[in-house]
Parts: C-alpha cells; sequence; structure tokens
C-alpha cells in the first residue's frame, strides 16, 4: 500500500510540473488542477515559475528563496472567497504573462515594466474581503473610512501589498536602486488601481485612442512608441484589466466554473445585505437570479466592448482568444432559452 501511495504521489507531481510548465504558452491552463495538486498553493507555484521562466529574478539579482517567502506570503493573505482568491490571482497573472508575450509588444517593455506589470496581477485582489467597493461604503467600513470612498479595495489591494515588503526576508525590491524602486512603485500603484470597474470606460477610451492613431499613422509597424512612457503604462492597465475579466475567454469548463463562484460571492453579499436589512445589490439576490441572461449582459455591455478594442491593438495573437469568447456566447444564449424553459416550467 505504501508503494501504490508513493507511486501516486509521484505521479501527480510529475503531472504538476507538466501543467506548470504548461502555464509558459498555453492560454486557458486549468489553475483549479493546480491548486488541487499543489496543495492550494497555485500562486507561489506559478509565480515562481514564471519569474524565473523570464529570467526577472537573475535581472535584478533578486534570491529565490527571497521570492518565495513574499510570494508565499501574499498568497497567505488571499482570502478563501469563492472567487476573489488566491487561484484567481494566478489566473490574472497566468494570462498577463501570455498576452505579454503577443508580437505587437516585442521588444517594447523594458525588464523593470514586465517585472512591475506581473507583480501587480499577482498582488491586484490580497485580501479581498469577497465584498464590493458599495457594499464597503454603503457599510461605512473601515476600508471605506480609510480611503473616503475611492477605489476603496484597490487601495488597500496595492498598499498590503508594499507593506509585506518589509515581513522579515521578503523584500523582493531590496537590490533595485532609488531610480528603479520609484518607477517600480508608480507603476505597480497604477496598475492595481486601474483594476477598479469604476475606470473601465477609461480603459476603453485610451485603447480606442491608440488604435486610431496606428490607423492614422502611415508606419504599418508596431504602433507602440517604446519611448512613450505614460503610453506603455496605459498599455499595462489595460493588459492586467483585461486579464481580470477574462473569464468568458476561457475554456468553457473553466469559464463556468468561474461564473458559480463570482455568483456564490455576489449571493453571500446579497445575503449579508438582507440581514442587515440594506437594499439587495444587483445580481446578489440568490432566490431571484438569471445567471446565463446576467452573463449575456456581462459578456456584451462590460467585457467584449473592452476585448474588442484590445484584440484590434494586439491583432493578430488575440484572434483565437476571441474566437473561444464568441463560441462561449454562442453556449450561454443556447442555455438562457433553457433556462427561460425551467422558470415557466
Ligand atoms: C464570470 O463572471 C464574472 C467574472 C468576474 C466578474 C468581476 N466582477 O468584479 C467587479 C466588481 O465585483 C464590481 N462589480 C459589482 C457588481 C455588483 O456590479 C458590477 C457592475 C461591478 C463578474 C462576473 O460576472 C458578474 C457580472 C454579471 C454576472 C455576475
Ligand atoms: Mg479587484
Ligand atoms: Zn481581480
Amino acid at each position: 500500500v505504501e508503494r501504490l501511495r508513493l507511486t501516486r504521489k509521484l505521479n501527480m507531481n510529475i503531472f504538476l510540473a507538466q501543467l506548470i510548465e504548461s502555464t509558459n504558452d498555453t492560454w486557458g491552463v486549468d489553475l483549479f488542477e493546480v491548486d488541487a495538486l499543489s496543495n492550494h498553493r497555485p500562486l507561489t507555484h506559478v509565480a515562481l515559475h514564471l519569474f524565473k521562466q523570464r529570467n526577472i529574478l537573475k535581472q535584478f539579482q533578486i534570491r529565490e528563496l527571497t521570492f518565495f517567502k513574499f510570494i508565499s506570503a501574499i498568497e497567505a493573505k488571499y482570502r478563501n472567497n469563492p472567487y476573489h482568491n488566491n487561484i484567481h490571482a494566478t489566473d490574472v497573472l497566468q494570462a498577463s504573462h501570455h498576452m505579454l508575450n503577443f508580437s505587437v509588444f516585442k521588444n517594447v517593455f523594458t525588464e523593470l515594466e514586465v517585472f512591475a506589470a506581473l507583480f501587480a496581477a499577482a498582488v491586484h485582489d490580497v485580501d479581498h474581503p469577497g465584498v464590493t467597493n458599495q457594499y464597503l461604503i454603503n457599510t461605512n467600513s473601515d476600508l471605506a473610512i480609510l480611503y473616503n470612498d475611492e477605489s476603496v479595495l484597490e487601495n488597500h489591494h496595492v498598499t498590503l501589498a508594499f507593506q509585506t515588503l518589509s515581513t522579515e526576508g521578503c523584500d523582493v525590491l531590496s537590490t533595485l536602486n532609488r531610480k528603479q524602486h520609484q518607477m517600480f512603485r508608480k507603476m505597480v500603484i497604477s496598475v492595481v488601481l486601474a483594476t477598479d470597474m469604476s475606470k473601465h470606460i477609461q480603459h476603453i477610451g485610451h485603447l480606442k485612442t491608440m488604435v486610431e492613431i496606428r490607423r492614422l499613422s502611415s508606419s504599418a509597424s508596431s504602433i507602440i512608441d517604446p519611448e512613450n512612457a505614460e503610453d506603455k503604462l496605459q498599455i499595462l492597465q489595460s493588459l492586467v484589466h483585461c486579464s481580470d475579466l477574462s473569464n468568458p475567454l476561457k475554456p468553457l469548463n473553466l469559464y463556468l466554473q468561474w461564473t458559480d463562484r463570482i455568483m456564490e460571492e455576489f449571493f453571500r453579499q446579497g445575503d449579508l445585505e438582507k440581514s442587515l436589512n440594506l437594499e439587495v445589490s444587483p445580481l446578489c439576490d440568490r432566490e431571484n437570479s438569471n445567471i446565463c441572461k446576467s452573463q449575456m449582459g456581462f459578456i456584451d455591455y462590460v467585457v467584449h466592448p473592452l476585448w474588442e478594442i484590445w484584440s484590434r491593438l494586439t491583432q493578430p495573437d488575440c484572434q483565437p482568444i476571441m474566437d473561444i469568447l464568441e463560441s462561449n456566447r454562442v453556449w450561454i444564449a443556447s442555455q438562457v432559452l433553457t433556462e427561460d424553459d425551467k422558470h415557466d416550467g
């Protein structure tokens, strides 16, 4: 029996190693599998692998042990929410890594910009309480008071990330010089704050402008001017925001798991609101919800408008991902009909 147990353990580790290797260049890795096989430490496993694969630790002389301690401390600070948890952080990190490899970004970003974008993705929801900014504001929470109702969650995520650097043995930025540290901090703050859904429309506006300039400018070559730090920062903000809203563009079985999870998180908020005699937020009433219809709305009014312009900026590498969105939407639409019947029935 002991030999059997060891063989099974060995096979699990081999399977885990193969899954982690696939995060290098695959869109739609099953991170729920990585979570199950990694003793619920997907973020530490995937982040360590991707930062090493990109040679970030060597470039900035960061000791592997220091990075391991930091990312483990961050992963431990993600709460076990149904949705906003360490698996979601890993998902956004891996999607951001994947899109940074798009050909349109070749020779555009510096190592420091790549480091800052992936660092921001890994920490972007740390210690998320599983409720929305509006809920924290409505309940006069300490966080809302601390951040004056402005991007309350996002301010908390980035503050906690930088505070974690001062935990014993966790300062992954100790080898950066003053200028690098200042630029890195500016980029991480702006990328994490840009994941606030209230900035969503601004992302679309900036991307439209950038695509328009590409269309007008004769040079058909890469539109992104590597000298324009502001443009590059805006692109990194949109890259992580797109990754944050990438669930409907993942293989259907993964998309459906994320949908179940976000709905359970919203429903728990609705339960809290009911118990506090607060008005139940939209989409948060488990007694009265139409999951497929709300996903159709999410895709048509939030996700597709953003990704449509993002895919125009990043053509042709985004097309396979847009195709998944299209097929998922067709499937959801087919379910709306049956879901209606169920309700009518
Ligand atoms: C896979 O489905 C999803 C994956 C991620 C997300 C991400 N949401 O995070 C945004 C923040 O929580 C703020 N929202 C709170 C909500 C009550 O109002 C929104 C306008 C802003 C939402 C998903 O579906 C949602 C939307 C339609 C059905 C539930
Ligand atoms: Mg967030
Ligand atoms: Zn997020």
